[in-house]
This record gives C-alpha cells, structure tokens and sequence, in this order.
C-alpha cells in the first residue's frame, strides 16, 4: 500500500468549529483514513474559536494581501488532527457564527472570506508549502467550491480535486461584479466554468471543476440528479454523473459509544441496555416529562430548518399527546419554528419539553434515553443523528429519503421476520404519513421482544467510519493514478 497525503479544505471541523454535520465528518476522516495510508491535512479558517482551540501553532506562510490585507498560514494541531489554519483576522476574527452575523444576516464579504479559503487550498496543491504537498485535495461544500476554479484558470499545475456536496441547499451564488476581484480570469465567467444564474456560483464551481464529485449516500447521489431534489444542479449533476458517486457517512464511535459516554447517566452495551431505562428518567426530568418508564419518548436533535421537516411534527402533535407519547427536542435554527416548540412544551408540561439550543451533551443524553429518534427530513444528504441512534439503541423513525433511506431498515413484516429491521420508514414527508409511521411505531413499542429485536439490530449495525474510509481511499487512490 503506498502512503498518499491529503488536504481537505472546510469551512468547519470538530471540535473546534460546529454549525451541523460537515464538522463531524471532516473532524473525523482524517482519523479514519490513517489506516489506509493516507496522511490528511486539513485547512480551515482561523474563526476565534479554532485560534483558540489549536494546540503548538507555527507560522508556515505569510501572505502580505489576501483580499485586502496581510495574513499567515499556521500550521497546528488540536488532538489527532493535522491542521493548517488560515489566520486571516480581516475575514475570520468576529463575533457570530461562521456564516452570518450577530444580526442573523450573511456577513456582507462572504464571497471574499471564502473565496480566499479556496485559494489558499488550490496554492498548497499547487506546491506553496515546500514541505507539504498534498496529492490529493478534497474541497467540502460551497465554502471551498471555488477550488477547482482556482486549479483550472492557473497557469501553474496542480493535484486532482475531489468536491463533496454535504447540502446542495446551501449555493454560495454572488454577483458577477466580483469576478475580478476574486481573482478569477474572464474566461472563468461561462457555462462550463464558475457562471451560475447569471452570477457567481460557488457550489456550482465546484460540481462543474472538480475532478470527482462525491455526496454522502447513494440514494442521494441519485436523487439530486432529478428537478425534485437537484435544486437548479441536476442538469449539471446528470451531466457529470460519471464522476458522481454516493459514500455514506459514519460516525466517530469513539466520541459516539454508549458503554463509555461520559455525558450520559448511565453507560450500557448489549448485555446491559436495561440501563437506558436509567437514562430515560433522567431525561424525563430534565425536560420536566412525566417520569413514566412506560410512556412512548420521542426524541430529536436537529437544526431547525425546513430541510428537517419538523413543521410537520408540529402538525401531528396534538394526536401523539392523545395517545401519550412524550417529546424531547433539542434544536435551534428558523424562529418560527423555534417559537412553535416553545409553545409546545409551555402548552404541555409534563408531555413536552424543548429545549432551544446547541447542546453537545444533551444531544448525547437524548440518544441514551429516547425510545424513538425522529427524523422527518424532506431531504437528507445522509443524516448522522439517526446513525448515533441506532449505536445508542434509540429506534430511529425517518423519512424515506436521502441517506435515511440508505442507513435505517424498515420494520415490514419481511425485515422483523427475517431480523433485520432497525427502524421505521415513511414517504411521502406529509403529517398523515408521519401520524401514520407514529401509530406503527406505538404497535412495535408495545411488543416488547420486536422493539428490544429493533434496539438490538441497530446497536449491532456497523455505523462506523471504517467502510466509508475505504471508500474514499479508494477513490483517492484512483485519482492519483489516473
Ligand atoms: N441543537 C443541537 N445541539 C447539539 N447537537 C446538534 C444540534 N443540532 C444538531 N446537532 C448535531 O449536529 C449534527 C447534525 O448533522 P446531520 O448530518 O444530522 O445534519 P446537517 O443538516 O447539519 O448536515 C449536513 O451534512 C451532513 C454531513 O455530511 C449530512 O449528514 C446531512 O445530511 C447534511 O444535511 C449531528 O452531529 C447532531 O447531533
């Protein structure tokens, strides 16, 4: 096996930088690409929390204007990962969050704070750092979109780019006006290059550049190729779909592992998930549920947006509280959805309870207590929640789209039979069928050894990043040698 590096190029990684799922996987691929080979770098920007969070920094670079003043490249390291941050305090130091202000609006010179990342990651590719240069870069959603673009209109060669698509709701679209000032040639302003609806397109950049295109299941790899879920791209996505391919998700089972999670109140394994009833009062109590061992939990954890389909959880509501059921949610995001499960729980104390927020260990807590995760996503590049899920012996009842479709194995009467099931589906993503996976997933609930077969089946589901891993591998390694 011959050894390979590697940079990724984010715009977040955990556990320095987290606003969703990108900094969970591009916190944890380095780590699972070391066995096969491959040493992976990876560049983020210097955003107050990573300068704060980063251990041993050495300046590597020092550029004296990148769009519109001086910065410095430091490389450093915050636990396992390799890390080159780009320490540009004209574009990354304030306060808010990576993306938008403390006014909730985009920060007005994103296409510059971005752009800038990508630049900076192409020039590594292109041999900037003489002690490092990487065969292989990977660029990750429309934050690095624009890498492909600086590889391609310059005049200096460079390493295969591969381009992951985490959410192809998230464009990056600017105006034409900026091209100059990007850096970008006038021949880049085309069809096949970075024009997008008569604009600047990041994301498209990036599905149009970049040698191999990956997304993070297969289901929606194929999805997005269609008017549906393909967003303005699927065109463009068909158009490549020889360089389109699906790797699903895993999950850092290390940070993710019931037998040894410090943040819940009672650790357990297959042999002993009786404990997860000790984890179910306890959450129960800290959502002020009633402690009632027997009444059905749901739980979620989500960012609140319409991607989520938690509107829709809002609608069916009043029916599960007939019945019962209990709601946990933790989340944050749209305000009128973060007001409606407000509502919600001052309405119903005792049967629902939000909490409105990010909480890394009450998301944890959730997983260990819940009986049920829930998911209704109207779309889902891959999920992770639903993988902790099944890992923490919470039975996961999703949306049969995306990477749900692909993780999460439908309790029909052929999967409990033959004792493979792991969960509920639903489609389409509308109340009724929502009610409807609701009501089915009462019935399993009530039967004890199919529910406790469900918990079984999922904490025995291989949720890792290992087969991921070497999916990508793969992948590099095809692109080194071609
Ligand atoms: N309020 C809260 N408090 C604490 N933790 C919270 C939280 N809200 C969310 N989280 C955590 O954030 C992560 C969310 O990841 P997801 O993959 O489920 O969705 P997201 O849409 O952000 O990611 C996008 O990118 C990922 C990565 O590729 C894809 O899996 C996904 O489909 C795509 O939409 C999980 O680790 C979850 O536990």
């Amino acid at each position: 096996m011959t050894s390979l590096t590697a940079l990724s190029i984010a715009s977040e990684i955990f556990p320095l930088i987290k606003t969703g799922g990108l900094a969970d996987v591009t916190g944890a691929l380095p780590t699972a690409l070391k066995p096969h080979g491959i040493a992976m770098r990876t560049l983020i920007p210097g955003y107050p929390a990573v300068l704060g969070g980063i251990e041993n920094p050495q300046p590597v670079h020092s550029f004296t204007d990148l769009f519109g003043s001086s910065a410095r490249l430091l490389s450093a390291r915050c636990e396992e990962l390799e890390l080159l941050v780009l320490d540009a305090p004209h574009l990354y130091v304030r306060p808010g969050n990576p993306y938008v202000g403390p006014d909730a609006k985009d920060w007005p010179d994103n296409a510059f704070r971005f752009a800038a990342l990508a630049q900076v990651g192409a020039r590594i590719g292109q041999g900037l750092l003489p002690g490092f240069v990487p065969d292989v870069l990977h660029a990750h959603d429309w934050q690095a979109g624009l890498l492909p673009a600086y590889l391609r209109y310059s005049d200096r060669p460079g390493p295969k780019s591969v381009f992951t698509i985490h959410n192809l709701a998230y464009q990056g679209r600017f105006e034409r006006d900026l091209l100059a000032p990007l850096g970008l040639p006038e021949r880049a302003f085309s069809l096949d290059g970075v024009e997008y609806w008569g604009g600047i397109g990041f994301l498209k950049a990036g599905l149009q550049l970049a040698d191999r295109i990956t997304t993070v299941s297969p289901t929606y790899a194929q999805e997005i190729q269609n008017s549906e879920a393909g967003m303005g791209l699927e065109g463009l996505l068909r158009l490549r779909a020889d360089c389109l391919s699906g790797i699903l998700n895993g999950v850092d089972t290390k940070v993710w592992d019931p037998a040894a999670d410090e943040l819940i109140t009672a650790t357990y394994d297959l042999e002993t998930i009786g404990a997860r009833a000790r984890n179910k009062q306890a959450l129960q109590t800290r959502f002020g549920l009633k402690t009632d061992p027997g009444a059905l939990l749901l739980g979620v954890v989500s960012r609140l947006s319409w991607q989520k389909g938690l509107d829709i959880l809002l609608e069916v509501l009043p029916g599960l509280l007939a019945e019962g059921t209990q709601l946990a949610l933790l989340g944050s995001g749209d305000a009128p959805l973060e007001e409606g499960f407000r509502a919600a729980a001052l309405a119903h104390p005792g049967q629902v309870g939000a909490v409105i927020g990010y909480d890394e260990a009450l998301a944890h807590q959730i997983q260990a207590g819940a009986d049920v995760l829930l998911v209704p996503s109207r779309f889902e590049p891959c999920g992770l929640t639903q993988l902790c899920a099944l890992r923490y012996g919470a039975v996961p009842v999703v949306a049969r789209v995306g990477g749900l479709a692909d993780t999460v194995v439908d309790a029909n009467q052929m999967a409990i039979a033959t004792g493979v099931a792991t969960g509920v589906q639903f489609s389409p993503v509308t109340a009724e069928m929502l009610a409807a996976a609701l009501t089915k997933t009462r019935a399993l609930y009530a039967d004890h050894t199919t529910w406790r077969n469900l918990q079984i089946n999922g904490m025995t589901t291989d949720v890792s990043w290992k087969n991921p891993a070497q999916h990508y591998a793969k992948l590099y390694r095809e692109l080194v040698d071609t």
